[in-house]
């Protein structure tokens, strides 16, 4: 499977098909990846044993992908996984898909079946990780595994990272990474990731479920709010205790919601496209923004999820306090998740956050933060936005819409900014709210349907990513956009990197 001597050659179109056996094949894979119990609980606790166990499923299943040539596969920070994917034609600017290979934890209680069963019923596969995100990582490998069994040759040359440690900040999956690839002088076309939907029922009065490809993600600041006091004989307390002074503190804090922002971020371009798709008056409203936005945002603050979408958010998320029943305590600690709206920074939100709790006697400690992500290009010349849009409208023609929006959760995504200014965030899943929570939660599940569906979408999109930009009227001229010329493979030896590689 060598490319030797077919550089530059055109890679010829393969049907999206799959035989009886390939299908079986295909969810099987899955089950058996949902069954290998990859839980992060903190960045200092990760299942290590499964992430290796992990890495040698991956191995097993996907033989293809791991002995063909042209794909060198390596392990960055022991447990994540790079594939480079050299493609036939050097001049064209590589893109890299994303996923994560660990989950959250999941206690057995309240589940149908065991969460790490990986078991089947009524068309389901069930599971932690059935939708964040071993469906997008198996996914990926499964259509990789196809088209090359197929004997596809990539154009463009990709990358494959699968992070270890998304669900605990990413810091020694993505993180080192991404270090790597600039580390290689890499710069990317685009990079997609996990993190919107095909959503369906998220909107009172809007009939059809629309694709949203986020194009920006939410800010974040984890903020300590800390009170010391004298302690003391609990049998004659003083006015105010630490408990007292911090409570009524984060409850200001929850009280008074952090402006809305409507119309400073991508989500009043999506209800513009989405305005024809509401009955009469609601279609008349969204079309004319200039005149109803301020009641627009107000409707938007009605729902959690839509609020979030409208206003940095609140959540107060741990609280620490006391030592014993009959002592003052000395200190009360609390904790404060804040998730910044794109049109916010950092120290905007603190300065209001410091305003809001306006007591001297609480101590601020900022644990960590970082502001929103840049909003990656959505017009027609952006490659990566419209290849997603081009395979949307292919694989599920269904969908009317594919509208640019927000991710209100954080992915692993934001760790490669240093790579491309294109960072889309779509699985091409339908979600409805029920199941949006069950991910981090309950009884998470997807079809047999959705997850083979997910696998033509990325067998289809590999492929457009590789067809000639001069065809098709709806195809800018994107063969301009890749400047110079790029060898993935012909890169320095793991020795003389700055982060922890090994090649197989
Ligand atoms: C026009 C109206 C549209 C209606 C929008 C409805 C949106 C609903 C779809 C939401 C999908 C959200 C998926 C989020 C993925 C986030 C993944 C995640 O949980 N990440 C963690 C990462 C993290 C960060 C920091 C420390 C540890 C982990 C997170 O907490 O964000
Ligand atoms: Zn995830
Ligand atoms: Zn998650």
């Amino acid at each position: 499977k060598g490319l030797r001597g077919k550089e530059h050659q055109r890679a010829p179109r393969i049907p999206s098909q799959f035989s009886q056996e390939e299908r079986v094949a295909m969810k099987e894979a899955l089950k058996g990846a949902i069954q290998i119990p990859t839980v992060s609980f903190s960045p200092e606790e990760l299942n290590t044993t499964a992430l290796a166990e992990f890495g040698e499923y991956i191995h097993k299943v996907f033989p293809t992908v791991f002995k063909t040539s042209f794909i060198r596969h390596e392990a960055v920070g022991e447990y994540s996984h790079l594939f480079t994917v050299q493609g036939s034609d050097p001049s064209l600017q590589p893109y890299m898909l994303l996923a994560h290979i660990d989950v959250v934890p999941a206690p057995d209680e309240g589940w149908d079946v065991p969460p790490f069963s990986g078991l089947e019923s009524d068309g389901f596969i069930y599971g932690r990780g059935t939708l964040d995100n071993k469906n997008s990582l198996m996914a990926i490998l499964q259509a990789l595994e196809l088209l090359l069994i197929r004997n596809y040759i990539p154009r463009r040359s990709f990358f494959i990272a699968l992070g270890h440690d998304e669900e605990v900040s990413g810091v020694n999956g993505a993180r080192k990474i991404s270090a790597l690839l600039q580390a290689r002088g890499i710069q990317l076309a685009f990079i997609v990731d996990e993190g919107s939907f095909i959503l369906d029922g998220f909107i009172p009065n809007l009939q059809k479920p629309f694709a949203m490809v986020s194009v920006s993600e939410k800010g974040a600041i984890n903020l300590m709010l800390q009170v010391n006091m004298t302690p003391g004989h609990s049998s004659a307390p003083p006015k105010e205790t630490s408990i007292g002074i911090l409570a009524a503190a984060v409850s200001r804090l929850e009280q008074t919601p952090m402006p809305n922002m409507f119309g400073g971020g991508p989500l009043k371009m999506a209800l513009q496209q989405l305005a024809n798709e509401f009955p009469f008056p609601t279609n008349i409203v969204l079309s004319n923004l200039w005149l109803f936005q301020p009641l627009v945002s107000r409707l938007m603050e009605r729902n959690y999820i839509t609020n979030a979408l409208v206003r940095t958010t609140t959540a107060l998320t741990m609280f620490n306090a006391g030592i014993k029943v009959n002592v003052i305590p000395p200190v009360a600690q609390a904790t404060v998740n804040f998730r910044i709206h794109p049109a916010q920074t950092v120290q905007e939100v603190l300065k209001l956050a410091k305003d809001i709790v306006a007591d001297d006697r609480i101590q601020f400690h900022v644990l960590n933060a970082f502001d929103p992500l840049p909003v990656s290009p959505s017009d027609d010349q952006a490659l990566g936005y419209q290849l997603l849009r081009q395979t949307i409208q292919s694989v599920f023609p269904e969908v009317n819409i594919v509208a640019p929006g927000t991710c209100i959760g954080n992915t692993d995504s934001r760790h490669y900014t240093n790579l491309t200014t294109g960072i889309y965030r779509f699985n091409p899943i339908y979600l409805q709210p029920q199941s949006f929570s069950s991910i981090h939660g309950i009884n998470e599940k997807i079809s047999v349907l959705a997850y083979e569906t997910q696998v033509k979408f990325i067998f289809e999109f590999i492929q457009n990513a590789d067809a000639d930009p001069r065809q098709g009227p709806s195809m800018p001229s994107w063969g301009l956009m890749a400047v110079g010329s790029f060898s993935l493979l012909t890169i320095p030896g793991p020795s003389c990197l700055p982060v922890d590689v090994s090649c197989s």
